[in-house]
């Protein structure tokens, strides 16, 4: 794990508790939290939250990610339009870690309206507790980063 543990947080309306629940569970674990809300459950626009998340990390503040939306899915395709990030959608905790330990990734995107809060809460820790093995996998992801040269 990098020496810094800064970890974004964020979501759409689709399930603010859980998020607040995931924003509890990963700061008992010694993770500074920055949870960039929402805080109502007024409908909102994922987009804008994936995006802000990821940046986030883009800009250095942050080194991981967690982000929900009712499927996990439209808001990690806005945060991987952000340069540098690499989102998976996890409803499993074997993807969950291999996403860490074979693409490297930066951002863990949960479904809020497709699992529940136990499976959620054994994905974070399955994503955060993973490392990145690099070796062949290092030469796949720098394939990644090269398309977006
Ligand atoms: O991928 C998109 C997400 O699942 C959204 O959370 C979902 O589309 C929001 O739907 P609604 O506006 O009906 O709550």
């Amino acid at each position: 794990m990098t020496e810094s543990k800064r970890i974004v947080l964020s979501s759409d309306h689709a399930d603010i508790a859980l998020r607040q629940t995931i924003a509890e569970h990963v700061a008992a674990k010694g993770w500074d939290v920055i949870d960039i809300g929402p805080t109502t459950s007024e409908s909102t626009h994922y987009p804008k939250h994936g995006e802000e998340a990821a940046r986030r990390i883009a800009s250095g503040e942050c080194q991981l990610g967690i982000i929900l939306c009712g499927t996990g899915q439209g808001i990690m395709m806005a945060a991987n339009k952000v340069k540098g990030i690499r989102c998976g959608v996890c409803s499993d905790t074997f993807s969950a870690r291999m996403i860490r330990e074979h693409n490297d990734a930066n951002m863990l995107s949960i479904g809020a309206r497709v699992i529940g809060e136990g499976l959620a809460l054994d994905i974070v820790d399955a994503f955060l507790s993973a490392e990145f093995e690099g070796g062949r996998h290092a030469t796949r992801v720098d394939m990644i980063k090269a398309i977006e040269e």
